[in-house]
């Protein structure tokens, strides 16, 4: 049978300081515990930009100003396949928070570790460290 393909669209939220902003996943989703880039799926009619900016205001509380294409790429799970839209968020009003009870907080880029996040975000993880 054909594995489903998921559109996600996620932030990398990043402030003046060079940290970014990350999220946990709870408890009941997959990979919970999992840090994660905020952002969720792109629902039927939306772009993934669209998706991008309601999914922030609804975990994370922030209006988003613009956001750049960052990385798109497929990554397969063993149940699905997402297709991945990360922009580059640096301009947003509001101040982000775990508006659904997750954990959140500020991380400076140069100490992400991609073994607390999810497989798909390996490749990517590595990208923004090796930006520095
Ligand atoms: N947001 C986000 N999701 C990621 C990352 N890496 C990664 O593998 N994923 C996976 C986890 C999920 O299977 C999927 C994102 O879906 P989600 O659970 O956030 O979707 P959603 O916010 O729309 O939540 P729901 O309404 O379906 O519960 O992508 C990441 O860095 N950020
Ligand atoms: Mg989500």
């Amino acid at each position: 049978m054909d594995k489903p393909i998921v559109q996600v669209a996620a932030g990398i939220i990043r402030n003046e300081f060079g940290q970014i902003y990350l999220t946990q996943r709870l408890e009941g989703q997959d990979f919970a515990q999992s840090l994660e880039f905020p952002g969720g799926k792109v629902e039927a009619g939306e772009t993934p930009e669209q998706a991008l900016k309601r999914e922030l205001e609804e975990e994370i509380g922030i209006h988003v100003l613009s956001a750049f294409p960052y990385e798109h790429f497929c990554f397969d799970y063993p149940n699905k396949t997402i297709a991945f839209f990360f922009y580059l968020v640096e301009e947003w009003v509001g101040e982000p928070f775990g508006r659904e009870g997750q954990e959140g907080f500020w991380l400076a880029q140069s100490e992400l570790d991609e073994g607390q996040f999810p497989p798909a975000n390996l490749e990517l993880i590595r990208k923004l460290k090796s930006e520095l």
